[in-house]
């Protein structure tokens, strides 16, 4: 039978603990206590405890103030495929579920704009015909925002404006319960003849937002604090299926490490400097390109002398000026284009730099990097971002970038 003193130390052992062990007798035995480095304090949780347990009253401030440090509800993610609108990958089309019962629309997810909107029952039926509608009057759990209006031009002089709802918006299992959904009473040509899509999801900052008077945020920016981690990824493939997943990075979807750079969200977009580049597989200088990562734009845009120092690799290539860009013989084999980016380099295959023939069955191609010059913005789009699993940190405002 153990004596007191050694089934303590016996314990103390097991638990990794040193022990004075008492002499045969004594009355009294001393232990070390480890301190637990990685324990962060948490004042309110600290109160919360000791009022507990003397039984005080707990407001719901406290309460809130703990469930919030603890997040006592499990922390959530979301996945959602996407896929290519066309065999050019004009653009991406993500199922999104809004309203009770559930509205599903094809959406094109944008990180380079800030609002969500969709064709709807107040579209005119001329410009609808074609698209999936959303009609507020058929979801209960849809609420006129009175008095709220938006209207949004892109970079392709492309439009739509409206008035505003919000509604449970679900994306990849992941629901906010009040989005701002942004209902088009007008959209321009360019919206009523691409079928394939009815509306846009923005996934940029939320200074970009274009309702008035009061900006509302966009659906990722609403989710982000309810996700594991204020994070989504995108990765988008050429003629496949890839993914835009929230809260969480799933690293098997790269090959690379992801290398990370600050963002600056100021205007709206996702903006970052990538340090260097160079044409098919040679080193990369240092000749820095600030630009935005931006799935809503198809096409790299760059600066002219970046342009002209691939096309120089392409023999056929030549400025079209009824395509307004440049185009060459869908025969040529093309150099990749590499950019420095958070430490890693990222290299687009000179494949995926054939966006797609000018016409069907023409035998000249028009290239996926193009200038950006009379933009006054670069943009590293679909193109660039299709060699890449690119990972929008808001939590940390950066951006991560893996080659796939
Ligand atoms: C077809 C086709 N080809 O390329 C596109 C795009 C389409 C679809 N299309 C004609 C209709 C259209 C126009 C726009 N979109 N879709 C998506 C949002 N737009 C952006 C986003 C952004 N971040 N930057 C610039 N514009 C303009």
């Amino acid at each position: 039978m153990q004596t007191f003193g050694a089934f303590l130390v016996s314990f103390l052992a097991a638990s990794g603990m040193a022990a004075a062990l008492p002499t045969e007798g004594q009355k009294t035995a001393s232990i070390e206590v480890a301190y637990n480095k990685n324990y962060v304090a948490h004042g309110p949780t600290a109160l919360f405890k000791a009022k507990r347990k003397y039984g005080a009253p707990i407001s719901d401030n406290l309460k809130a103030a703990v469930a919030a440090k603890h997040s006592l509800t499990k922390r959530q993610t979301g996945s959602a495929n996407t896929n290519p609108s066309d065999s050019a990958d004009d653009e991406y089309i993500t199922s999104v579920s809004i309203g009770t019962p559930a509205q599903v629309l094809p959406l094109d997810f944008d990180t380079g704009s800030s609002d969500l909107w969709v064709f709807s029952s107040e579209t005119p039926k001329s410009s609808a015909s074609g698209h999936t509608l959303y009609s507020p009057s058929k979801s209960s759990t849809a609420k006129k925002l009175s008095g709220s209006t938006w209207s949004i031009e892109y970079g392709d002089k492309s439009s739509s404006s409206g008035d505003v709802y919000t509604d449970v918006v679900t994306i990849g299992g992941f629901s906010v319960k009040t989005q701002a959904v942004e209902s088009a009473t007008k959209v321009s040509t360019q919206f009523v003849q691409d079928t394939v899509i009815s509306g846009l999801v923005g996934l940029g900052f939320d200074v970009g937002n274009q309702v008035s008077p009061r900006p509302q945020k966009t659906w990722f920016s609403n989710a982000a604090n309810s996700l594991a981690e204020p994070l989504f990824t995108a990765d988008l493939r050429h003629q496949e299926t890839g993914s835009y997943n929230f809260g969480f990075i799933d690293t098997s979807l790269a090959k690379g490490t992801i290398g990370y750079t600050p963002a600056d969200g100021s205007e709206g977009y996702w903006g970052f400097t990538a340090t260097g580049y160079s044409v098919g597989g040679a080193k990369l200088n240092r000749n820095s390109i600030t630009g935005i990562a931006d799935t809503g734009t198809t096409l790299l845009l760059l600066p002219d002398n970046i342009v002209d120092a691939y096309y120089n690799n392409v023999e056929s290539a030549q400025y079209d000026d009824s395509q307004e860009g440049v185009v060459f013989d869908c025969s040529e084999d093309l150099p990749s284009f590499s950019f420095g980016v958070g430490g890693q380099t990222i290299t687009i295959s000179g494949d995926l730099l054939n966006l797609t023939p000018i016409e069907e069955g023409s035998s000249t191609c028009f290239g996926g990097l193009q200038s950006s010059a009379d933009i006054g913005i670069n943009i590293f789009g679909d193109v660039a971002l299709k060699a890449a699993l690119v990972v929008f940190d808001l939590g940390n405002e950066r951006l991560g970038w893996a080659q796939k």
